[in-house]
């Protein structure tokens, strides 16, 4: 509180609010409300002051004294804010919205300050009492107190006026609430009238811009029809002739112009209707004018589109104008091809009396075409007497149809009866080839059977066996016959070749030895006439000898016929046998011919057949599950010196070949010996013709080819049947002797007597081996030559031997040939055991690990 509390004391007589349009011209005059402060007010302060009147009831005073004023300073305020709002047409709500809470405030506050007043009242009452009570206090007090009375009478009295005030200033709020209110309804009716004013503008604007648009496509189409016009009035121009047409285009083009014409004036009609809106517009948008200022522009605007419209309209009156006196001319048009119409009308008449005169001659022609009518009616009836008789033809031809298809009915039934027979025949194919697998076993069986047989066979033959083979006599031989007039005629001798003559005819035995074949296994040798003057004076007196062999071979005997013999040998070769078939004679005589073969095609001997035989026969044993390796050796005996003649190594110096045996399998075998595999012909073939080559030979004067060596072949042949798993060894000596002519019939001296003296002892131990198997001997003198030796295990019980014995038919030769076939007589007479077949001991594996390795 502060020592100099200045009081504003309201006026309680003359003070009155003003009206709200004179304050805000009489705002200057709120100082009147402010006056100097009283002098008997200073005192009771100042005597407050001095007694202190530090109580509640003074500070209550003081207090709401202080609130007197803020509230006169606010009402001053809001009193000014009234007059900022009068002033201000567009108060807002808000603002009188806060008027009223201020006014709700200071009825609060006035309400407030009357309980205040009652406590004020109550405690001024207390302090009266006090007052009293304490009676302390002077005169002055209770004056003051009077005077406090008086006062709280003022302020009971400012509180009445205020409230009067109050009261007045409720009525001023009221009546600028309702004015207020009634402002913003009219501002809420200009702007609703101001939205659809707007609106009715935008719409206006739309509408006029649809009906402009509008005119717009019309006078389009307008334009469109026009051109149109144009493009009939020369499409008219130009078919002229043809008259309906252009009717038709012309009432079409009349009836879219009368279109046209009904769309002009239906857009007269809108025009005129959007003319009366228009004006409807234009008084709407003057008194939109009148009443908002920025419309104006817009109506400028409409106008110029009216101005526009209006210009439309008259370009739209100028073409329809144009259209109008276009359709004059149409009609003219019209009637001009309506007169051109009647032009062609006459023309069609004059055609019609034309057609009717041609009417009258197609009547005349058709009487004559019913006369041909007739005519071709009675064709027609020789047609139908042909036609019957067709039709009995059809009829002869349906049945023999009929027949046919019965025909073949059958043949169909027969084909079906044949399809049965081949089903019957397909089962029994099947049950055939049944039969010929159960027939294949049955020929496996018998395959066996014929090998055992075979066997028997060969047993039963002997297993030493001798062939005989003459040959015959050679051309060269002839000649030196002619030369020595053996023979006086030529023609007495038939050549069976160039090399060779068959036979000599019997005239000629003088000279020659004869060779009377008996039988197929006899033969009778007759000396020649030489030979038995020789041996009458040597005191011998036979000149005819007979002799027997397993088989004979006259000279017309072929290289087939030879080898058809001995294939049964080659065959137990393959059977797992030992076979031994070696070729024995004098120089000349036909043993490398025998064996080997001859030059010319078709003479090739036992060895490169034998090798045939046993290639095929390998392939036929293929099927029955047998698997054959051939491996084969080529050697030679020269001077008791064996010669590998497979060897590439021939360097000139002798090289010595042991002969060993096996002593497990018995087999023998040439250490170091060249081994080679056969599996084709044409391998062996070569290896033939390397052996040829490496061969020795020398001239002798029997014969100059004659071989001076005994010549080996060895065929190893291991077979196994894959499916019974049995195994055969068979070995097969193919052997070319050397010639075993005496030494006094060939004369050799030197080297070649040496030579012939080795090949006679190979021979006779041959011959000594041979006759000690057959005398079943103890000891058998294999170790006598390195021939018996090597053969030793191809000589004896256990294998098959075969000889030929060749001969010559000279009379030169006669000797030698009465002692080859002594010499084969006595081979032939021998029986050397049992053949046995090798089936478990590898024999050839023994050959081959030895030979190959040694
Ligand atoms: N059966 C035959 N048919 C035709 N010509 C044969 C016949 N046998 C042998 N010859 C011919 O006789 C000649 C002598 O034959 P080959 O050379 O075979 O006798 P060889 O006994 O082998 O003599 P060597 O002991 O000297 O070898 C050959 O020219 C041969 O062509």
């Amino acid at each position: 509180m502060p020592s100099s509390l200045v009081y504003k004391r309201p006026i309680t007589t003359n003070y009155s609010f003003k009206s709200s349009s004179t304050l805000s011209n009489n705002a200057g005059d709120k100082k009147d409300l402010v006056r100097p402060v009283a002098p008997r007010a200073s005192v009771f302060y100042k005597t407050a002051q001095k007694y202190s009147l530090k109580k509640p009831g003074n500070e209550c005073l003081d207090d709401l004294r202080s609130r007197l004023d803020e509230q006169e300073r606010r009402l001053g305020h809001l009193e000014d804010n009234r007059k900022a709002a009068l002033e201000k047409s567009t108060l807002s709500e808000e603002q009188l919205r806060n008027q009223e809470r201020y006014r709700d405030e200071l009825e609060q506050h006035l309400n407030k300050l009357l309980e205040r007043k009652k406590i004020i009242e109550t405690s001024l009452e207390t302090t009266r009492a006090k007052y009293e009570s304490t009676k302390i206090e002077g005169t002055t007090l209770t004056q003051s107190i009077r005077e406090a009375t008086v006062e709280i009478q003022c302020l009971k009295a400012s509180l009445d006026s205020q409230q009067c005030k109050r009261n007045h200033f409720e009525r001023e709020a009221f009546e600028q609430q309702q004015r207020m209110d009634e402002i913003r309804k009219d501002i809420e009716t200009l702007y609703r009238s101001l939205d659809q004013e707007k609106q009715i503008h935008y719409q206006n604007e739309k509408n006029l811009k649809h009906r402009a648009e509008a005119i717009e496509k019309k006078r389009l189409e307008l334009e469109q029809l026009q051109s149109e016009l144009e493009i009939q009035q020369t499409h008219i121009k130009k078919k002229k002739h043809d008259n309906e047409k252009m009717c038709d285009e012309m009432k079409e083009f009349v009836r879219k112009s009368k279109e046209n014409e009904l769309h002009l004036e239906d857009i007269h009609v809108k025009i005129e209707s959007l003319l009366g809106r228009l004006e409807r517009n234009r008084e709407k948008m003057a008194r939109i004018d009148y009443e908002i200022q920025s419309l104006e522009k817009e109506k400028s605007t409409l106008s110029r589109h009216n101005e526009q419209l209006l210009n439309e309209e008259r370009t739209l009156e100028a073409n329809l104008a144009d259209v109008s006196s276009k359709l004059d001319s149409l009609t003219v048009e019209i009637q001009r091809l309506k007169s051109r119409e009647e032009m062609i009308l006459n023309k069609c008449k004059q055609e019609a009396d034309y057609l009717y005169d041609c009417l009258q001659d197609s009547l005349q022609k058709r009487e004559q075409l019913e006369r041909e009518v007739e005519a071709s009616h009675q064709v027609s009836n020789q047609n139908k007497e042909r036609w019957n008789t067709l039709q009995k033809q059809v009829d002869e031809l349906q049945s023999i149809i009929s027949q046919k298809e019965k025909e073949l009915e059958q043949e169909l039934t027969q084909k079906d009866n044949l399809l049965l027979q081949m089903e019957q025949i397909k089962e029994s194919i099947s049950s055939q080839q049944q039969e010929i697998s159960e027939l294949d076993k049955l020929c496996r069986q018998d395959e066996m059977t014929r090998r055992y047989l075979h066997n028997l066979v060969q047993e039963l033959k002997g297993n030493i066996r001798v062939f005989c083979r003459i040959r015959p006599i050679l051309a060269k031989e002839v000649e030196s016959m002619l030369s020595d007039n053996v023979i006086s005629d030529a023609n007495r001798l038939s050549i069976s070749s160039a090399s060779s003559v068959s036979s000599i005819t019997s005239s000629n035995t003088v000279s020659e030895p004869q060779f009377r074949i008996i039988s197929s296994n006899s033969v009778e040798v007759v000396a020649p006439q030489r030979y038995s003057e020789t041996s009458k004076s040597s005191k011998q007196h036979l000149s005819k000898w007979s002799f027997s062999f397993d088989r004979i071979f006259s000279p017309e005997s072929t290289q087939e016929d030879v080898f058809e013999e001995i294939s049964q040998l080659v065959q137990s070769a393959l059977d797992g046998y030992r076979v031994c078939i070696f070729a024995y004679g004098q120089t000349g005589s036909g043993k490398t011919f025998t064996m080997l073969g001859g030059d010319n095609e078709g003479e090739s001997g036992v060895i490169p057949k034998s090798m045939r035989k046993i290639f095929s026969t390998a392939e036929c044993l293929y099927e029955q599950n047998w698997e054959f390796h051939l491996k084969a050796s080529f050697l030679e005996i020269y001077n008791e010196t064996i010669r590998d003649l497979l060897t590439d190594q021939n360097t000139g110096k002798e090289r010595n070949y042991d002969i060993k045996i096996d002593r497990l399998t018995g087999a023998t075998y040439v250490v170091g010996l060249t081994v080679e595999d056969i599996s084709t012909p044409y391998q062996l073939e070569k290896l033939l013709k390397k052996s040829m080559a490496n061969r020795s030979t020398a001239a002798t004067r029997c014969n100059e080819r004659s071989s001076r060596s005994h010549s080996v072949f060895r065929l190893y042949i291991s077979g196994r049947n894959k499916e019974t798993g049995q195994e055969r060894m068979g070995l097969l000596n193919l052997i070319d002797l050397a010639g075993s002519e005496r030494l006094n019939s060939s004369g050799s001296t030197g080297d070649r007597l040496r030579e012939t003296q080795h090949i006679n002892k190979s021979l006779s131990a041959l011959g000594d081996v041979i006759s000690s198997l057959s005398n079943k001997e103890k000891h058998i003198p294999y170790r006598n030559s390195k021939l018996t030796y090597l053969l030793q295990d191809s000589l004896g019980g256990d294998s098959k031997t075969l000889m030929f014995v060749n001969v010559s038919p000279t009379a030169e030769s006669f000797q030698e040939t009465l002692c080859s076939l002594r010499f084969a007589q006595k081979v032939n007479s021998c029986q050397i055991g049992t053949a046995r077949r090798v089936t478990k001991v590898d024999l050839c594996a023994g050959f081959f690990n030895k030979e190959a390795t040694m």
